[in-house]
């Protein structure tokens, strides 16, 4: 895809006028958007204006917990898979948080931004890099907000190893691991509503890294990326795709539709990143074999490596090979490292819970740099570079895992861009 002109400044550390109250509605309340509904619930400063589902069951039941918390009744929105353009024309919404089936994000979050809303979209942001493109575009041609809620950036163990390497804890970084190993085929039994009903056919449709996002995203915050280095060109691989057609046979009768399907994706698929200074990212996807959770989140430096799932640690230490046996007790690691961030809200974060603090964590986050005029931690071209893996992943796949380079979509301002800073440092 060539470079093409920007349609307006770079929205690169956007700042947007600062918000007293932040009215938000919300389009997709199913399993995600149901529970950032909640969490909203409990946020300072926040008011929730309206909500859109097509499917008016879940709609009812987040409409209901607003309601039980004492808070104004949202205006309700369904009746059609468009019916959130309705909510959109609204006058009194400043963001709204999309956790719909993947192929409405671009839609959703473009007619957001348009709308002149800021649009807060689930993973992964878009489906083809010409999605990436027009997202990109429209924030810039409108200087809106659009991000992709990367929670896992929002972890402990995640924040805790960016304040490690922003300490030079390991050295000048070479080599990262990221990943979303997550047995899924369970969701197959999910027919007519929930993610399964619509999940399962993407494993029909494409053979490539399918969800790369939770795993990169902290390791590119990590290295830098888009802020003085930038993802180059990828290379990717599948394995066979056996799990779910076994898993279907084993599963279900033998004329279920779940049998009628042919499985493309290879169960586990491996993609090697390389960045403009050199640096190595392996990043795997498989929600198909029986297997323990892993994000892997490895970074690998030239003085020691910290390694995830079980977390574990070897540093080089006063010239001793210490680096030869791995430190899984984390105690000491968390009293010296723990990211400031976390100190201040990891509590908080944890009673509110959804994935150990990180859910609560990153939706106020959201809110207070809105309510504080400070950009957010991921941007637009963070959410287009993390999320477009899955699209270069499948043309590698399909052309003998032959190099696909990555689009620049920050137009040459990663080169100038700005580290994420440790927050309360
Ligand atoms: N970040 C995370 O940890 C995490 C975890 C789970 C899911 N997700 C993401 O959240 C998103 C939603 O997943 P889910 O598990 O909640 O799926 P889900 O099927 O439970 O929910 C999707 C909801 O969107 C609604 N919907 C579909 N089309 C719509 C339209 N045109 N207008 C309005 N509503 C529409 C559906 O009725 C459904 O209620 C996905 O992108 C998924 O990848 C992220």
């Amino acid at each position: 895809v060539p470079k093409k002109p920007a349609a307006g400044p770079s929205v690169m550390g956007l700042v947007v006028p600062k918000m007293d109250t932040v009215r938000v509605g919300f389009i997709g309340v199913g399993q995600r958007g149901s529970g950032h509904v909640k969490h909203f619930c409990h946020l300072d400063g926040v008011e929730i204006k309206a909500i859109c589902d097509t499917d008016p069951q879940v709609l009812d039941e987040s409409i209901q917990f607003v309601t039980t918390q004492g808070l104004p009744k949202p205006a309700q929105y369904t009746g059609s898979e468009q019916a959130y353009k309705d909510l959109l024309n609204r006058d009194d919404i400043d963001i709204v948080i999309i956790s719909t089936p993947w192929e409405w994000h671009a839609p959703m979050a473009i007619n957001t931004m348009e709308s002149g809303k800021h649009a807060f979209v689930e993973v992964p942001l878009a489906l083809t890099v010409d999605e990436c493109w027009q997202i990109v575009d429209t924030a810039e041609r409108t200087q809106k907000n659009c991000m992709m809620m990367e929670n896992v950036n929002y972890g402990r163990d995640e924040l805790m190893v960016l304040n490690m390497v922003r300490q030079g804890l390991f050295g000048e970084l070479l080599h990262g691991e990221a990943a979303y190993i997550h047995e899924l085929r369970w969701q197959m039994k999910e027919i007519d509503s929930k993610t399964g009903s619509w999940r399962t056919y993407w494993h029909t449709k494409r053979n490539g890294n399918l969800y790369p996002t939770h795993g990169l995203g902290p390791v590119s915050q990590y290295m830098n990326i888009n802020r003085g280095d930038r993802f180059d060109y990828l290379t990717s691989m599948s394995s066979p795709a056996l799990g779910r057609g076994l898993y279907a046979k084993r599963e279900f009768p033998a004329d279920h539709e779940r049998n009628q399907l042919d499985y493309i994706n290879g169960d586990i698929n491996t993609s090697l990143i390389k960045t403009v200074k050199g640096r190595t990212i392996m990043v795997q996807h498989d929600t198909t074999t029986p297997r323990p959770y892993s994000r892997h989140n490895l970074i690998q430096g030239t003085n020691g490596v910290f390694a995830g799932f079980p977390n574990r640690i070897a540093i080089e230490q006063a010239g001793s090979d210490s680096y030869h046996k791995w430190d899984m007790d984390m105690a000491k690691w968390y009293a010296k490292y723990d990211h400031p961030l976390w100190l201040q809200m990891g509590q908080e974060a944890e009673r509110n819970g959804g994935h150990g603090g990180m859910d609560f964590l990153m939706l106020w986050r959201m809110v207070y740099c809105l309510r504080n005029s400070e950009p957010l931690d991921q941007d637009v071209y963070d959410g287009t570079a993390w999320s477009v893996v899955n699209i270069l992943s499948q043309e590698s796949v399909n052309n003998r895992s032959n190099s696909v380079n990555f689009p620049d979509f920050t137009r040459g301002a990663w080169k100038t861009g700005k580290p994420l800073g440790i927050i309360g440092t």
